[in-house]
């Protein structure tokens, strides 16, 4: 991939999981920048990748060529606005990774018609094992798509959307999903220590059989997932109870509730910011 400078907005979670999947996949730390208000995070971002950083955040967009938008999203308006105020931002591509601003909101910020490509990735990024959802409207050339697929594609799997409400649903599926699994491990992993497992072995075999059971679906990419769950399921066995169990107490409606729930505080986002 080409290797721009690149400036990250907001030095937290995300940016860390990013820039940790970029610099462990050769991505030249000497072009990453991140800035932050405060020091604590940049000196560590420092110290494990060897990036560049600063608390202001106009300098760091000065050094690049692509400014990665990673503020939370209530703090957007203010931080695009006052770098619109500060200097000329032309010639610049814009990747926003928050969650319920919209393109033409990030432009209006932004204060013109500038490139800005909407992506929606999840923290797995930070070990290469992201996805991430990108949107891009029709004033995006091909080489800037180009780069913000390949940017993201170093830590992990991408996929584009040709509607923008379409990132709600990447944001329902994967931007906030890793959290549904580790509730789902918690909950396995404190029903395993109320029947007398340690804390240590109820993770140890909660996480195992996790990370087992995510590599035989990655695995078997032409097996559905059901028929991978009917390899597990013996007739009249211990499975199928569990199974039962779950069925019985509406899993799947209790899922597509929570996605939706999800979908519906990034339109309120939207709104809101
Ligand atoms: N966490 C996740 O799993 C995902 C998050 N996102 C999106 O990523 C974005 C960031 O989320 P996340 O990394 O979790 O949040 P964090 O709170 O961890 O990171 C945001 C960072 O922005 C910094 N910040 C605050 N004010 C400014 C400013 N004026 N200029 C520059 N930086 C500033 C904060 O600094 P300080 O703490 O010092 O105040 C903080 O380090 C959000 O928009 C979210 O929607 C998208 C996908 C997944
Ligand atoms: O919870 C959030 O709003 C962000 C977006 C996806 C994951 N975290």
């Amino acid at each position: 991939m080409q290797h721009r400078n690149i400036a990250f907005i907001g030095a937290g979670n995300m940016t860390r999981s990013i820039i940790s999947g970029l610099v462990n996949n050769a991505y030249p730390a000497h072009l990453i920048t991140a800035s932050n208000p405060s020091i604590g995070k940049l000196s560590a971002l420092q110290a494990d990748f060897g990036i560049n950083v600063t608390q202001d955040n106009k300098e760091a967009v000065d050094a690049s060529d692509v400014v990665v938008l990673a503020v939370k999203p209530q703090l957007m308006e203010q931080v695009c606005e006052k770098l619109a105020q500060q200097q000329d931002l032309s010639g610049k591509l814009f990747v926003s990774i928050a969650a319920g601003i919209t393109t033409p909101r990030l432009q209006q910020m932004l204060g013109g018609t500038l490139p800005v490509v909407r992506t929606m990735p999840n923290t797995p990024s930070a070990l290469g094992k992201g996805m991430t959802g990108l949107f891009a409207d029709t004033n995006i050339d091909e080489v800037d798509k180009q780069y913000a697929a390949d940017l993201m594609g170093q830590v992990g799997e991408i996929a584009w959307v040709e509607k923008e409400s379409m990132i709600d649903g990447v944001i329902a599926a994967a931007g906030s999903s890793p959290a549904y699994f580790y509730l789902f491990l918690e909950a396995m992993q404190t029903e395993a220590e109320r029947q007398g497992f340690d804390h240590a072995t109820a993770r140890l075999m909660v996480q195992q059989a996790m990370l087992g059971a995510a590599e035989m679906v990655c695995q078997h990419p032409h097996l559905e997932l059901s028929e991978l769950r009917t390899q597990v399921t013996s007739k009249g066995g211990t499975t199928a109870k569990a199974i039962e169990s779950f069925q019985e107490q509406g899993l799947q409606q209790v899922v597509a509730n929570a996605m939706q729930a999800a979908v519906k505080r990034a339109e309120e986002m939207a709104k809101q910011f």
